[in-house]
Parts: C-alpha cells; structure tokens; sequence
C-alpha cells in the first residue's frame, strides 16, 4: 500500500498556483507533518489526497488505499455517547464481535491517555480529550490513509501538548497519515515533512 503524488500541482480557476511540481512517495507506518503559509493549499492538497477534487496538473496514484479518514480542527462526537462507545463502533462497524471490540476501544483509548475517561459522556470531555477522542476513533476504523487538519489550531499550548503526543502515536503499519499544521510542535511529532512552501510556483501567473 502506498501513495504516490507525480508531478502534481493545482490552481483555482482564475488564481495562481498554489503549488507545482509536488513528487512524494507516502507509506504506511509514517505520520507526515503537511506545512506552509497560510493560504498555501494545505487543506486543498488534503482533499486532493483523499479523492474529493481533481488536481489541476499531475497525478495521484492510490494503491491499496481502502477507505479515508478524516479528523478536523473541531471535534464532533456524539454528545451523550461515551469516549469508549465512540472507539468501540468502528471497530464493530469493522466485524469486530462486541467484547472484542469493546477490548480493542480499551486499549485504543489508553494509547491515546483516554483511559480515565472511558466512561465519560463525549459532551463532558475536555477540548483536548475530544480531540485525542477523534484521532483514537480515527485509527480505531482502520483508514488505509487517514488526514488531519490542524489538529491543535483551537487549543491552548499545554492542552495541544498532550494531543501532539496522541500525534505521534498515529503511525501503525494499516494507515498512511498525514496532517496538516502550522504548529511546530505537532510537525515535529510527526516521523516525516512535506513543507509546502518548496513547491510554490514562482511565476504567480493566473493563465
Ligand atoms: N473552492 C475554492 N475556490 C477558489 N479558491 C479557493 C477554494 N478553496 C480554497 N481556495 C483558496 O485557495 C487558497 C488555499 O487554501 P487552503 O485552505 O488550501 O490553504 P491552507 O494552506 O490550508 O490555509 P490555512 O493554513 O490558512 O488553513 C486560499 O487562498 C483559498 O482562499
């Protein structure tokens, strides 16, 4: 399994480039911190990753890449669903039988420092433990490529401590990550960087 970006570079109608000439090779087991301005095309190139848009030039070849996930800068849960029920029901929406599953969430939230609030409804948790919340749902579904975008933009340095943490947790030998972030400590959580800036296109044409 792998992804492979060839030559790839994207504009919107009318705009200059955002960037050109992106290769990158993107495996398994490797957590790829996305950076570059504000405005630089992270959140696009994100979407262009997953399949939502085409790019304007290049090509992106997914192999083996069953489904995506996605965790957003905002945490949605279920309000009175509990932590563990959030990572226990991918795991069952996977096949998984119930205690089993259940065995799998618990260990899941324990890697991600959840333990303590196994039992505590989603609308009490913290903003740092909701987010630690979605990466640990996140991983519990199994994604072949799973894509975060600035997972620590709305939280306080101590609170995106702890999730940078949970960052580098990610990597497992099923799920190429990537995420999106303009914070250096979350890029240096992650195993590998693609800084979007060394693939802006100096021309700044728009035809
Ligand atoms: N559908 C669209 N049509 C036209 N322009 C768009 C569209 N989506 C995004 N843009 C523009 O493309 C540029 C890149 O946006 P994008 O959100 O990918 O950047 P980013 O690097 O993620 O930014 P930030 O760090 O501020 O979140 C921005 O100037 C944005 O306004």
């Amino acid at each position: 399994m792998h992804l492979e970006t060839d030559d790839l570079g994207h504009r919107f109608p009318g705009r200059p480039w955002l960037f050109r000439h992106l290769d990158a090779r993107l495996e398994p087991g490797r957590v790829y911190a996305l950076t570059g301005p504000s405005g630089s095309g992270k959140s696009t190139l994100l979407s262009l990753l997953a399949g939502w848009s085409e790019p304007t030039e290049g090509s992106i070849r997914r192999a083996g890449i069953g489904h995506v996930g996605w965790v957003f800068q905002n945490p949605h849960g279920t309000p009175r669903r509990t932590a563990l029920d959030h990572v226990t029901l991918p795991l069952l929406a996977s096949g998984l039988d119930p205690r089993t599953a259940e065995r799998e969430a618990t260990e899941i939230l324990g890697r991600f420092a959840l333990s303590s609030v196994a039992a505590q409804e989603f609308r009490r948790l913290s903003g740092g433990e909701a987010q630690r919340l979605m990466l640990a749902r996140a991983i519990a579904g199994r994604p072949g490529l799973l894509l975060v975008d600035e997972p620590t933009a709305q939280l306080d340095l101590p609170t995106a401590r702890r999730v940078n943490d949970a960052i580098r947790r990610l990597a497992t030998d099923a799920t190429i990550v990537v995420v999106a972030t303009h914070d250096e400590h979350t890029r240096d959580a992650c195993t590998d960087h693609i800084d979007l800036a060394r693939f802006e296109a100096r021309d700044g044409a728009t035809t």
